[in-house]
């Protein structure tokens, strides 16, 4: 056998009601699902995933057997979902982004090509729709550098003591209140928060319906029913309006209560802090924990900062740029200056050489036939996008090369705040 010839490569109807339809959504998510080692899904999650994933209209590409002995409702041997959002670059308008998620090979099928031949179709549809960005979140780290994909944001855990008098702010001034709420009644709150801090965030990215079912409760994937032990918490600013919240667990461990943070979002820095001394304060709680931005403000303002401690430190969203200029042009710059990168490419989609000129914190990006004075492969350049990662490491650890380094460095280095994403899909 060689090639494909035994498969098929399908767009499944994520729309699509009718019987026969329902049951292939369902053998799609089975593929995913049990490819995560998670066993098939049951009749609430699988009602749930097709909800949030028609409200996110999604791309279904399914690669099916031609032939089956066992018979039965044909069931896909790869998956590739993907849908289209928004992202903040750190510039004033937010840019389209290609969100892939659901990447499977049924071990089956492995090693054959699947996974590249579907990457490519979606990335070249993702360009034919003018999308410049396209974004993931990673299971293993040696997957998709070879597509062009690098880690441009990270998060940290951390483990907050929070026992009788050893959690303390230095400084906390707040005319504004806090609210518990119930989560399905503080949903169009935390939407609203979110919403606005994806306006102002560099790194964060819109929110996948199923956001939705899981912050108000409805649905908990884990348990796979309503989250009767999630609790919200809002805050409101001088005027009232919501300007933050936490969503929360906490459950009994060794006969000590611990808080788990589901999400905390913020768009003042007082809301932040305010927000995580009501978790610290919660009675009966000895530790809190959460996930942070790596430089989370929270290290400076705490009188004790071993009292929070740093678990893990993680890649987080993966980006891949699409369109070279209107992603360059659209994210901040600092130094004044021009120099030629030679992007090295192997999908093609920014190789070549561009000419990228500064001015007063934005760019202009031209192709050039000028000999290159930066040489960095795709991968490279994705990492350092948001500004996650400076040019000058990049260069030390021989990532990237040329008599511009420097000029790049002083171009692209600090050219704005540090991206953090909160959104994981
Ligand atoms: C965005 C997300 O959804 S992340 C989740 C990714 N999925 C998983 O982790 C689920 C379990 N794993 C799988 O389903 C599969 O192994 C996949 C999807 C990772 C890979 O699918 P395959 O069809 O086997 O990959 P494919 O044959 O196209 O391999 C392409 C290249 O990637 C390499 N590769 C594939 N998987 C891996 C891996 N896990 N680690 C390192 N390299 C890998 C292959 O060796 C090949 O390299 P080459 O081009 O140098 O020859």
């Amino acid at each position: 056998m060689s090639g494909y010839d035994d498969l098929t490569f399908d767009l499944l109807d994520v729309h699509a009601t009718d019987e026969d339809s329902v049951a292939r959504l369902h053998a799609y998510a089975d593929t995913w699902s049990q490819a995560f080692h998670e066993g098939r899904l049951d009749e609430e999650k699988n009602k749930h995933w097709i909800e949030h994933s028609r409200v996110d209209d999604v791309t279904l590409r399914a690669v099916l057997p031609r032939r089956s002995a066992i018979g039965g409702t044909p069931r896909p041997v790869a998956t590739f979902t993907s849908w289209d959002q928004q992202l903040n670059v750190g510039g004033p308008d937010l840019l389209p982004v290609r969100m892939i998620t659901d990447v499977t090979v049924a071990p089956t099928h492995r090693r054959r090509g699947l996974l590249t031949r579907l990457m490519t179709e979606d990335l070249d549809e993702a360009v034919r729709a003018g999308v410049p960005l396209a974004a993931l979140t990673v299971s293993e780290g040696s997957i998709y550098g070879r597509y062009g994909f690098g880690p441009a944001t990270r998060y940290r855990k951390v483990h907050v003591d929070v026992r009788p008098g050893r959690f303390a702010l230095h400084h906390l001034e707040d005319d504004g209140t806090l609210e518990l709420a119930l989560p399905a009644e503080a949903w169009p709150a935390m939407a609203q928060v979110h919403a606005e801090r994806l306006a102002t965030s560099r790194g964060e990215i819109a929110r996948p319906a199923f956001y939705e079912q899981f912050l108000s409760g409805r649905f908990d994937w884990e348990s796979g029913g309503p989250d009767r032990k999630l609790t919200v918490v809002v805050h409101l600013d001088v005027t009232g309006q919501p300007d933050g919240y936490v969503a929360y667990r906490t459950a009994w461990k060794d006969d000590q209560a611990r808080l788990e943070v589901a999400d905390l979002v913020a768009t003042t820095h007082t809301a932040h802090l305010r927000l995580w001394r009501h978790v610290a304060d919660v009675d009966l709680v000895t530790e809190v924990r959460a996930r942070t931005a790596p430089d989370d403000l929270l290290d400076l303002a705490v009188v004790d900062p071993r009292g929070v401690t740093s678990v893990e430190v993680r890649d987080f969203l993966w980006l891949r740029i699409l369109d070279l200029p209107r992603a360059l042009e659209a994210r901040p710059w600092r130094e004044d200056a021009s120099v030629v990168l030679e992007v090295d490419d192997a999908l093609g989609h920014t190789a070549g050489r561009w000419r990228v000129t500064t001015e007063k914190g934005t760019a202009r990006v031209a192709r050039t036939d000028d000999e290159p004075s930066v040489r960095l492969p795709a991968d490279v350049l994705a990492a350092l996008y948001l500004g996650d990662r400076s040019v000058l490491t990049a260069a030390a650890a021989g990532r990237l090369h040329g008599p511009d380094v420097t000029t790049l460095a002083a171009m692209a280095d600090h050219a704005g705040p540090a991206p953090y994403c909160s959104t994981g899909f």
